[in-house]
């Protein structure tokens, strides 16, 4: 395995146990099944799709069908069930006829797209006839797509946040890439998690402590490198120095880390005392020289309401360092000071601690943020209502507009039949029943019979995703 995790590398055990059981239960004669996935809706009206390329190339290129992973299946599966459903036969045809490659033909719209819900955004179909039970049992790992998309959403939603303040507060949004620090490592449930989910917010901004996700990046969208961070403290570097130590803790921060950015988390016991008398008295001219060398120091409240500390704290260095008024009219502290506040950031409180500033004339420019569980783990499939339903099939030679519209829930309706995604006056448009035109068809071959067929360079996914605002900015 290469990202962690027990080292499950055999698709054949890659699914739900029911799936197992799937190929026994399609009326005789299928020959094909065609499946598509869609966000039907949730918390954002649009969603950017990433992740596909990963799943596609950790677990179905090349030759992942062989006899000692049926063999594995089969002997686990009889154990499971106590009784043999499992498609020994399939399975091993797929090694006799396809050399272990998946019959398998999807189509998706490119990575870093941004596409509003209730959009088909990729089909899967199986390639050979007699592999029609083939199509649905990769629905259990796909469908996991919907972590790294609704990751990147939520970040991409929170990037709309702070380029409008900095576009009414600040003289430019070139800042915008460091405005939301991953802090999330420790906050997912696996090491792989962080990876995929890490990469899913480095499509929007370029500041990460998450290391995981700058090995995904480069492994699976050939990013050199898709993040960075800077020197900076915890509080066990802090308060090892001791409850009196704090003022040489901080010195040693700034002697050891003489150029450049460096953050010092700044509340272990008042961070009050320590905005006024230790970075605002004390090491103030350690500070202002290192303006000279272009290096800024980042101070880091990290508790307390984050709107009310986060303008006490630029109102202290304010006073101790002075402030200039920006071409906007607002407030910045000197280039060699800025704060990030770590704690309780989410998409649901960034606009209230940014609203605050805004009001007591602070620009945005003097702030950045970092973002834990709430960028990487507070969210879920059902975030986005992300699904995957098969809307067509063909039995005994006959296609069949397949869907579900149960009379318990309208909002589960599934489309019908064929699908493609389609560009109509500027907007996408799913079109049904096979009605679509395959030449307009936005939905591009990426997989198919154990090759990728497209291999999206990680700029290019996330010159897709870039949010209106900035776009509208490099026109001018
Ligand atoms: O507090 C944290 O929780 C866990 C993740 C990292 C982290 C802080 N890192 C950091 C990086 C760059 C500037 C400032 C802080």
């Amino acid at each position: 395995a290469t990202c962690g995790g027990p080292c499950m590398d055999n698709v054949l055990l890659i699914t739900d146990s029911y799936k197992v059981t799937h190929h026994m239960q399609y009326p005789p004669e299928t020959t094909t099944i065609f499946s598509y996935f869609e966000s039907r809706g949730g918390k954002f009206k649009e969603t950017v799709f990433f992740g596909l390329q990963y799943l596609i190339k950790r677990w179905l290129v090349g030759q992942v069908v062989t006899r000692e992973k049926i063999a594995e299946a089969k002997d686990i599966y009889k154990k499971h069930f106590g009784q043999d459903v499992f498609n020994e036969e399939g399975w091993n045809y797929i090694v006799e006829h396809h050399g272990g490659k998946l019959p398998l033909l999807i189509k998706a719209v490119p990575e870093g797209t941004v596409v509003p819900v209730k959009n088909v955004l990729f089909t899967v179909e199986n390639t050979d006839p007699k592999c029609f039970w083939l199509t649905n049992w990769f629905e259990t790992l796909l469908v996991q797509v919907w972590y790294p998309m609704t990751v990147a959403t939520n970040s991409r939603e929170q990037k709309k946040i702070i380029a409008s303040f900095l576009h009414e507060t600040a003289d430019n949004m070139d800042g915008l890439p460091f405005k939301l620090h991953d802090f999330g490592f420790r906050g997912v449930s696996a090491v792989e998690a962080a990876a995929i989910g890490g990469a899913a917010h480095l499509v929007n901004f370029m500041g990460t402590d998450t290391i995981a996700s700058l090995v995904m990046a480069r492994k699976y969208y050939g990013a050199d490198m898709a993040g960075f961070s800077i020197p900076a403290a915890e509080h066990s570097t802090i308060t090892a120095w001791g409850k009196n130590g704090e003022l040489e803790a901080f010195k040693n921060m700034l002697s050891r880390f003489p150029k450049g950015l460096v953050a010092c988390v700044s509340d272990s016991y008042d961070i009050w005392n320590a905005c006024e008398n230790l970075w605002g008295k004390e090491l103030k001219n350690m500070i202002v020289k290192r303006g000279e060398s272009n290096s800024t120091l980042v101070v880091r409240p990290d508790s307390g309401e984050p709107a009310d500390v986060v303008v006490k704290v630029l109102t202290i260095l304010g006073k101790a360092f002075g402030t200039q008024k920006n071409s906007k009219g607002y407030k910045v502290l000197p280039p060699y000071l800025r704060i990030i506040q770590g704690d309780g950031i989410s998409y649901e409180t960034l606009t209230g601690i940014l609203e605050r500033m805004k009001k007591l004339e602070w620009s945005a420019d003097n702030i950045a943020f970092g973002s834990g569980g709430a960028l990487l783990q507070k969210l879920n499939r059902d975030t986005q209502k992300c699904a995957f339903k098969c809307s067509f099939a063909v039995v005994n030679g006959e296609g069949v507009d397949v869907f579900k519209q149960p009379i318990t829930d309208p909002g589960k309706k599934s489309k019908k039949g064929r699908l493609t995604l389609e560009l109509q006056n500027g907007k996408f448009v799913t079109v049904q029943e096979g009605q679509g035109d395959p030449e307009k068809d936005l939905l591009i071959p990426v997989f198919k019979d154990g090759q990728l067929l497209k291999d999206y360079s990680w700029e290019e996914v996330r010159g897709r995703a870039e949010i209106p605002l900035v776009l509208e900015q490099k026109k001018k």
